[in-house]
């Protein structure tokens, strides 16, 4: 079975899997090879219509289609979702689970020992196919590969190597783009302050995260770097970051980024 031929379902319509459909169909994963099961039917109608997936209230009918199951509950919901679900799987189904925090072992005392399960830390530039993802899986090569080639469908994939690590991982590329959001918002909000237009100044905030990220993957130079070439001595910006400085947002970020890591680790239970 070649790639393109993998019946992909999703258990649990919301903001990530939507993300990951997205993805999917646009790098021309065929629609009628990807189901999603989601209880609300707003929900269900708004992603059949807008990527012309199939979209069911049963989570069983999904599980029994799939070649490849992503499990996109909350990781509290994940333990009711999936108890029982394993009877309904076929044997080489790989299940792959976005869930912060959730283990591989939880899963596999929910779905059945025999379960091929994949961990995986996706985040929602993946609705735009500039997703970062990161996998870890202690299953066969090949469960691996499946689940890279979704990933890879939505932006760019990691693996790990230690499932512990993707606490951290959660703390960066899970949650990150919340971080950059939050920034993008206050800057915005802040330009109308000064007089600009809301259209203007949400532009300004946008391309300029955009040409910040792009610098940040293309060139070869740190970030350190980068923010001192715009920092002319005695300028605008060091105006500006010494207020950050003084303020405390590098201690912020740091605690900020603790935090989440700490609560995927609570979360593992
Ligand atoms: N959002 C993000 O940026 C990221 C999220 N994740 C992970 O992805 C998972 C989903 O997050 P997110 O998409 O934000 O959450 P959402 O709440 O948007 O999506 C979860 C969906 O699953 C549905 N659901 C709840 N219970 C069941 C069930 N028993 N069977 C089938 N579907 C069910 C929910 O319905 P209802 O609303 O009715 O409960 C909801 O539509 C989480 O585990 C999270 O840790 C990982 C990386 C990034
Ligand atoms: O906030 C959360 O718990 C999920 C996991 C990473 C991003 N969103």
């Amino acid at each position: 079975m070649t790639m393109q031929d993998l019946n992909i379902a999703f258990i649990g319509g919301g903001n990530m899997a939507e993300a990951l459909i997205a993805g999917l169909r646009r790098a021309g994963h065929a629609a009628e090879r990807i189901i999603v099961a989601e209880p609300q039917a707003a929900r269900r109608d708004f992603l059949s219509n807008s990527y012309q997936i199939k979209a069911v209230a049963e989570n069983s009918v999904a599980a029994s289609a799939a070649d490849l199951l992503v499990l996109a509950m909350k990781p509290q919901q994940m333990k009711a979702a999936v108890t029982g679900l394993g009877l309904h799987l076929k044997g080489d189904t790989s299940v792959i689970s976005i869930a912060a925090g959730v283990t591989t072992a939880s899963m596999r005392a929910w779905l059945g020992a025999a379960a091929n399960i994949v961990r995986v830390m996706p985040n929602t530039p993946a609705l735009v196919g500039a997703g970062m993802s990161v996998l870890f899986s202690d299953a066969d090569e090949l469960h691996k590969q499946r689940t890279e080639y979704l990933l890879d469908a939505c932006g760019e994939s990691l693996r790990v190597e230690k499932e512990s690590q993707l606490h951290a991982v959660t703390a960066l590329s899970g949650s990150g783009p919340a971080y950059f959001f939050l920034l993008t918002e206050v800057m915005q909000a802040t330009g109308e302050k000064l007089g600009l237009s809301p259209e203007l100044a949400a532009k300004l905030a946008a391309q300029t995260a955009l040409g910040a990220g792009k610098m940040l993957t293309e060139s070869d130079r740190s970030a350190a770097e980068l923010r001192h070439q715009v920092t002319s001595p005695g300028g605008t910006t060091q105006a500006a970051l010494d207020v950050m400085y003084e303020m405390g947002l590098p201690d912020a970020v740091r605690k900020a980024v603790l935090a989440a890591s700490k609560r995927s680790e609570e979360l593992a239970g």
